[in-house]
């Protein structure tokens, strides 16, 4: 038991320390801390095999270490075997818990069969599929060449569609259920400038997953999506503020005036995917301090007026009387 204690608080204090990505934070934002612990009960998904798209870097890494914590045995897949290798040797070596790591372009439905095939034969198939994996960079649309549209859509909204069609059907075959998430974003509901072809992609998913909520509820199935906003990693900061000038920018426009971090989309991520969430499904879950409803509101830049300004506006407003 010592040794288990110790073996959580060795990784927990790894988990924060990766965590730590809070410089540029408004002062305000010491009211909203973020919980960086893992949030559910020890041993929730003991017994469990979690399928991981991305699982490398960034979030994956992110939600596979929370599970790993809670007794999954993690599978990780993508494009980059070394990565992936590093990444389920660390999670395994601070939880205990097996993570296997699978090669996977998920752009390609052969490769994806393969790693199905390969997961079957290791842990057999999964009881909580994260469709996670994504591509992305900024660019003014009329730069964009066909074959980099094709890119980003490939791997976002095919490359989900494969891994969920294929996993689906097996699990179909072998009457099991299981628990579906995507990880989508903000703008894939209102769309967004700059990332056209991710937007796209990712509205496509979102209209996959409410399909299939609806169509393979039946079969034992839940499908859930979660919209982050910006959190920090290395993958999507340096191709979406390649400068790091826009980071301000969006602190500014998050009225919980920091940005959200790995461990807080990985609890949400565990929950979503846990006994705990048996009756969620089709649900989307914005996630983000408030950014969106910050940004879509017509008079929200009001918040840059001061008490004075507003007297005197209030005063120019009351005196309109009777006009
Ligand atoms: C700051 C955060 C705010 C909030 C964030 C909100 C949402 C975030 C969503 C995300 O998805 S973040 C995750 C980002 N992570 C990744 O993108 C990781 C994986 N990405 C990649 O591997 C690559 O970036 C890429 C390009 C997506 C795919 O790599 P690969 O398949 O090797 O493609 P190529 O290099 O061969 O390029 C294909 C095609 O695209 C053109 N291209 C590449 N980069 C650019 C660019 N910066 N601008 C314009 N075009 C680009 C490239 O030239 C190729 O087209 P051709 O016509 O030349 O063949
Ligand atoms: N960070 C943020 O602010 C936000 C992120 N998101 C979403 O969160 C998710 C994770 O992003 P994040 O962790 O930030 O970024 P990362 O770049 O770290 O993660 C993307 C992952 O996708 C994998 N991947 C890319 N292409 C393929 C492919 N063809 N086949 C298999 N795997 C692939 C990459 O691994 P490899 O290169 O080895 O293939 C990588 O591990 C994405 O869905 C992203 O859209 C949404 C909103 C905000």
């Amino acid at each position: 038991l010592t040794l288990l204690s110790q073996q959580f608080s060795q990784t927990e204090s790894w988990f924060h320390r990766s965590a730590g990505l809070q410089s540029g934070s408004a002062p305000h934002s010491q009211l909203f801390p973020p919980a960086e612990g893992v949030m559910l009960p020890p041993e929730s998904f003991k017994n469990r095999v979690v399928f991981i798209t991305g699982g490398g870097t960034g979030l994956g890494r992110a939600m596979a270490t929370v599970l790993s914590q809670l007794g999954a045995q993690c599978v990780i897949a993508s494009r980059k075997l070394d990565v992936l290798q590093q990444t389920a040797e660390d999670i395994c070596s601070r939880t205990g818990n097996k993570v296997h790591a699978l090669q996977c372009d998920v752009r390609d439905p052969q490769a994806v069969s393969h790693c199905v095939d390969q997961m079957t034969s290791l842990t057999g198939l999964p009881d909580v599929i994260i469709n996670n994996a994504a591509g992305n960079f900024i660019c003014p649309s009329e730069r964009l060449s066909p074959n980099a549209w094709k890119s980003i859509t490939d791997i976002v909204l095919n490359g989900t569609a494969f891994v969920t069609l294929e996993l689906g059907k097996r699990l179909i075959q072998d009457q099991r259920g299981a628990s579906f998430l995507a990880i989508t974003t903000i703008y894939a509901e209102s769309g967004s400038g700059f990332v056209a072809p991710s937007a796209s992609a990712k509205a496509g998913v979102e209209a996959l997953y409410k399909s299939l909520a609806a169509e393979w509820g039946r079969y034992g199935h839940r499908f859930n999506i979660i919209q982050p906003g910006p959190i920090k990693t290395k993958g999507a900061f340096s191709r979406l503020d390649p400068t790091g000038k826009f980071e301000k920018g969006m602190i500014d426009r998050i009225p919980t005036g920091r940005l959200g971090t790995p461990a807080e989309l990985a609890n949400l991520a565990a929950y979503l995917s846990s006994d705990y969430a048996s009756w969620i499904s089709g649900a989307v879950m914005r996630f983000d301090g408030g950014e969106y409803v910050s940004m879509a509101g017509e008079f929200n830049d009001l918040r840059r007026v001061t008490p004075d300004q507003w007297k005197m506006m209030e005063a120019m407003i009351r005196s309109t009387k009777g006009s």
